[in-house]
């Protein structure tokens, strides 16, 4: 029998239940348990919906992450902030236009299985989902992510095919970085990469010199075997993935930004969205009962 969140949390005195409502008091919402972090390393706090973490504090530096200020924490909401993890589908369903937008994950409430500080004094916590065949995913999967937060944040993903046939799974880890001011943020390390431009209709592009956000900016790039880097003026965070080889790079713009409820008008100077994960040629075929592992780091340099 696995322990119950009480029991985890109780034997573990790095790990206090809390809610939005007393971190993010000025946030839309009905409300969400969030679990708080603290260690001698970092401060960090996570949803259990969506297995989200929201923010990333090392000790005596900056936030890593971006929350919106119009964040709507409610149970079942998608977390605008963070690092969303879109699972099994990124971007719209496949076939099915009723279904949300980048997966089920999201939105789910996941349980926390496990938890505690490894040899190195990071905090080490696994969460579970598991899905049973219904109309928005037709195969039983089980998918477990595990953070370990130490001066930096890793991410690992396992996903487990329990049903009887292979599917096709995208994904992504949705990063919103904090950045000081999005005009002046350049993504190094896709120059001459191809890509495929959903601001355009999803028209393919070569990437010449870094990705810089001059308005809205909507881009895949697959195949990307090595870390990327954000230059924001005042800090450089490597974005490193294994078994994550597309990157999507993502800001609304100002006009955008001002049409869409959870973020809202000016707001999208103060993130940028650098995802690594699997998706279009990139999409995982996993296979009846296997189970597929990638891991994504961000650390700072
Ligand atoms: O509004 P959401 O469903 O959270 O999606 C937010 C964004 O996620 C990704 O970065 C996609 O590439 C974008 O096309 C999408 O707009």
């Amino acid at each position: 029998m696995t322990d119950s969140l009480s029991d985890i949390i109780a034997r573990c005195d790095f790990l206090e239940l809390t809610d939005s409502a007393s971190l993010y008091p000025h946030n839309p919402g009905t409300g969400l348990a969030l679990l708080q972090i603290n260690t001698p390393k970092c401060q960090a706090t996570l949803a259990l919906n969506g297995a989200q973490l929201m923010r990333f504090t090392p000790t005596g530096g900056d936030e890593l992450l971006w929350v919106s200020p119009q964040c709507n924490f409610s149970e079942g909401a998608s977390l605008r902030g963070g690092i969303p993890l879109c699972l099994p589908w990124f971007g719209p369903h496949p076939s099915d236009s009723n279904q949300p937008n980048h997966g089920i994950a999201r939105t789910q409430p996941w349980d926390l299985l496990a938890a505690h500080i490894d040899e190195q004094g990071r905090a080490r916590l696994k969460l579970g989902l598991q899905h049973q065949a219904d109309a928005q995913f037709a195969h039983d999967f089980n998918a477990e992510l595990t953070l370990t937060l130490g001066d930096t944040p890793t991410l690992e993903l396992a996903l487990t095919n329990n049903s009887q046939s292979a599917f096709n799974a995208s994904w992504v880890m949705h990063t919103y970085f904090a950045v000081s001011d999005i005009s002046q943020v350049r993504i190094e390390g896709l120059d001459g990469r191809e890509y495929a431009d959903k601001v355009a209709g999803g028209a393919r592009f070569t990437q010449s010199g870094p990705v810089t956000f001059a308005g809205e900016v909507d881009r895949v790039y697959e195949d990307i075997q090595l870390p990327v880097t954000i230059d924001d003026h005042n800090r450089r965070l490597q974005v490193a993935g294994d078994a994550c080889p597309s990157v999507v790079t993502w800001n609304t713009g100002a006009e955008l930004a001002a049409k869409v409820d959870d973020i809202g008008p000016g707001n999208h100077t103060g993130y940028v969205c650098v995802e690594r994960g699997a998706c279009l040629n990139d999409t995982w075929q996993v296979a009846a009962g296997e189970t597929r592992r990638a891991q994504m780091s961000i650390t700072l340099g």
